[in-house]
């Protein structure tokens, strides 16, 4: 039986550490926002089955926004967290998907996305009975700080690495572990972590350094420099 792929954009933060005057998903990049660069890796690809995008229940920006293949895309309401949001996105592809079809997570803020990371999570993983993400090792000391703003320690960096998205996962082994989550109070940041927590052991597929998340003020010039250097 063909599984089929589908991608969940959770877009409904506000972005307060962006300290923008609209929610950072919506700030303008090289003439389109962020959400639609985001959104355009996923729009023309033939192994995509649908998109269903997690917006604020008050979002004023969504319906003006006007591009190809938009009417294509499902929206639902986002949570007060992430990781409710992804969750709302999940009830809704329920209806659509079959339980082992995948479903790929992939952050709204993360526009940089390069193509072949992309193929490469999706080949790399496509008969895998769980799933993973794209990830990038550490590479930098890591040093723990105490309140005070001092070195309490350093952090052993081997076996380190930090979780990007899309996070790729079976939609009711991912439905299930995002519930369980939630049902024992668990506070997860990532799909993965949901994933471990339900006993579940993701992979890892390296990915690259510019597939950052549009997080601080100096992350956009960053972005727009990528993306005009990698002609995304
Ligand atoms: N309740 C939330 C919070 C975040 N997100 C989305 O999850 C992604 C990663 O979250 P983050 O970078 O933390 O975005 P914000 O929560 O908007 O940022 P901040 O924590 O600075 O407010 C973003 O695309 C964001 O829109 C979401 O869909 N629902
Ligand atoms: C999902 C994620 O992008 C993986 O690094 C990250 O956990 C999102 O965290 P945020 O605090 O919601 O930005």
């Amino acid at each position: 039986m063909n599984t089929r792929c589908w991608v969940i954009i959770p877009a409904a933060g506000t972005g307060q550490r962006m300290r923008a005057a609209l929610p950072k998903q919506y700030l303008p990049l090289l003439g389109r926002s962020v959400l639609e660069h985001s959104l355009s890796h996923f729009m023309s690809r033939q192994d995509i089955a649908g998109i269903i995008v997690a917006l604020a229940p008050d979002d004023s920006y969504w319906p003006a926004l006007e591009f190809l293949g938009k009417s294509s895309i499902r929206c639902v309401a986002g949570g007060p967290e992430r990781a409710v949001s992804v969750r709302n996105a999940l009830r809704e592809l329920a209806q659509l998907a079959a339980p082992d079809d995948w479903v790929l997570v992939h952050d709204a803020a993360r526009p940089c996305l390069r193509a072949s990371d992309l193929d490469n999570l999706l080949d790399t993983l496509h008969e895998h009975p769980i799933g993973g993400i794209l990830a990038i090792p550490v590479r930098d000391t890591l040093k723990r700080v105490s309140a005070e703003g001092v070195i309490a320690d350093t952090v052993v960096r081997e076996g380190l690495w930090l979780a990007q998205t899309p996070q790729m996962f079976r939609l009711a082994m991912l439905a299930e572990a995002l519930d369980q989550a939630f049902t024992f109070g668990h506070p997860v940041t990532d799909e993965a972590s949901a994933m471990e927590l339900a006993g579940h052991v993701p992979c890892v597929v390296e990915g690259h350094s510019d597939n950052l998340k549009i997080t601080r003020p100096e992350d956009l010039p960053l972005a727009e420099f990528l993306l005009s250097g990698l002609n995304c």
